[in-house]
């Protein structure tokens, strides 16, 4: 794993480590590149944003990214490995990622839903479960209280018993963000958390992932809602038709004036453009 070294505006050198690079990765489907040769890096205590009009290959890339599909050619690195095969592997080497439509055990309570998150940190095999010996009352004991700790942290606190189905839109997400931390990750990916979210809960999304930052973790996100993703990240990277087309700050990427004609279209090709 690499550390690079930054001068923060306070004037102080800091290492930032590397957490996930991407590199030269290109995912094609038959004939179609929908990620063409992207570079993508991410350190530890940073929020960055996936940005791009409908069909950039943000989704693609995401997956890429999280191990769900393995590049046509290029790599990701992870810590400084290349990402294991299995999903379970990905999650166990600490990354986590939540889903664009909300996958949870609806018949679960909200508490069981953040202990299954948390069972891939615990040791007790299927023996020891059906034998319900002391190491797996100790371990289910355990994983019950960071699962109540964790709700509270996502702001949940007293909610355990509700089943995930009765939870209102809102609570829902922020229990598959429970259930994601459950795993201990260094890193989180976020797929439109804030979609179909009213203001409030948006603002109040927003606030969880600050401090899920805070805590030191790395975060990406994509999202459509470009105010939140401004406001939100440090970085942000913006895809076109698979291509880079920009990445840099939240300020950077804003006022970049091909990225406003890449979501409503150039005078010239309207056709070409996509709305957020
Ligand atoms: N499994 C697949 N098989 C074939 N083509 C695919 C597949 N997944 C995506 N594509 C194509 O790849 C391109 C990029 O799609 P992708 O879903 O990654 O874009 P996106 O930026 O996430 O779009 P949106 O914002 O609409 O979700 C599109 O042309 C899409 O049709």
């Amino acid at each position: 794993m690499s550390t690079e070294t930054v001068v923060e505006p306070t004037g102080h050198t800091v290492g930032r480590e590397t957490i996930l690079a991407a590199r030269n990765v290109t995912m094609r489907f038959g004939g179609l590149v929908a990620v063409d040769n992207v570079d993508f890096t991410v350190h530890s205590g940073e929020i960055v944003g996936l940005i791009g009009p409908n069909g950039a290959g943000k989704t693609t890339f995401f997956n890429c990214l999280t191990g769900l599909y393995k590049p046509t050619s290029g790599e990701v690195r992870f810590m400084g490995e290349v990402l294991p095969p299995k999903p379970r592997e990905v999650v166990v080497a600490g990354m986590a990622r939540t889903f664009q439509n909300i996958r949870l055990f609806p018949n679960m309570t909200a508490l069981e839903n953040v202990m299954v998150g948390r069972y891939c940190r615990t040791s007790s095999m299927a023996f020891t479960s059906i034998l319900h010996g002391p190491k797996f009352r100790r371990e289910e004991a355990e994983t019950r209280e960071r699962a109540a700790e964790l709700l509270e942290y996502v702001g949940m606190k007293g909610q355990g018993g509700h089943l995930a189905r009765n939870l209102p839109y809102g609570d829902q997400r922020r229990l598959e963000v429970a259930r994601a931390l459950a795993t201990d990750p260094k890193l989180l990916l976020l797929d439109e958390p804030t979609a179909g979210m009213n203001p409030q809960e948006t603002r109040q999304a927003e606030e969880l992932i600050f401090k899920i930052r805070d805590s030191g973790l790395a975060i990406v996100v994509i999202e459509h809602d470009m105010r939140f993703i401004f406001n939100l990240c440090d970085r942000v990277l913006c895809l076109v038709r698979g291509k880079t087309l920009i990445e840099g700050t939240a300020a950077e990427v804003q006022s970049d004036p091909r990225v406003i004609e890449a979501y409503i279209g150039s005078p010239e090709n309207e056709e070409g453009g996509a709305h957020a």
